[in-house]
């Protein structure tokens, strides 16, 4: 079911800095920072080649990653994103084996413009699980 690891997350406290480790440090490519209101947050993309790394950092008073940085204030390992071919497919395979899906169930349009889930981390050994519906071909 799942596919590619599209991205791994890590919650940060200042994304500009962040983003200048990860360029100026690391020598990575670094996107332009992303506002995602809806979802509370602001991204910025740093393309490895074989997947990405989003850092993000809070947007607005009900950021959904306030809590966690709250929890680990220097920053941390937020969640890891898998590709999927059919969210809806996949969903329901999930939701039957037992796996909670998070909000209200219904995929809301990511970063990328497509749509995503997420899994309750208690049910994936402590990992937020974040599956994204791959480009229709
Ligand atoms: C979609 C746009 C973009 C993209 O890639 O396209 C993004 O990825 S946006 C990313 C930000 N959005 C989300 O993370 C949405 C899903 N997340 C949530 O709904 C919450 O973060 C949630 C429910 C996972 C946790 O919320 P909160 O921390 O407020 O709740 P609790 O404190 O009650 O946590 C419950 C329990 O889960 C543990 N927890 C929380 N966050 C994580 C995490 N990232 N990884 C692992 N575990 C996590 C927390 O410690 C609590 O455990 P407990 O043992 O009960 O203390
Ligand atoms: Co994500």
């Amino acid at each position: 079911m799942i596919g590619r690891l599209n991205h791994i997350a890590i919650a940060v406290p200042d994304l500009a800095a962040a983003s200048a480790k990860y360029r100026d440090l690391l020598g990575a490519k670094v996107g332009a920072p992303q506002a995602l209101p809806g979802h509370g947050v602001t991204a910025v993309f740093v393309d490895t080649g074989n997947t990405k790394v989003e850092l993000l950092e809070p947007l607005g008073e009900l950021s959904p990653i306030a809590a966690f940085l709250i929890k680990n204030p220097s920053g941390g390992m937020h969640h890891i994103c898998f590709e999927v071919a059919d969210l809806a497919e996949a969903a329901a395979k999930l939701v039957e084996g037992g796996a909670r899906i998070l909000g209200d169930g219904t995929p809301r349009i990511g970063a990328h413009g497509l749509p995503v889930l997420f899994l309750h981390p208690k049910d994936f050994d402590g990992t937020l699980i974040e599956l994204e519906q791959l480009q229709s071909p």
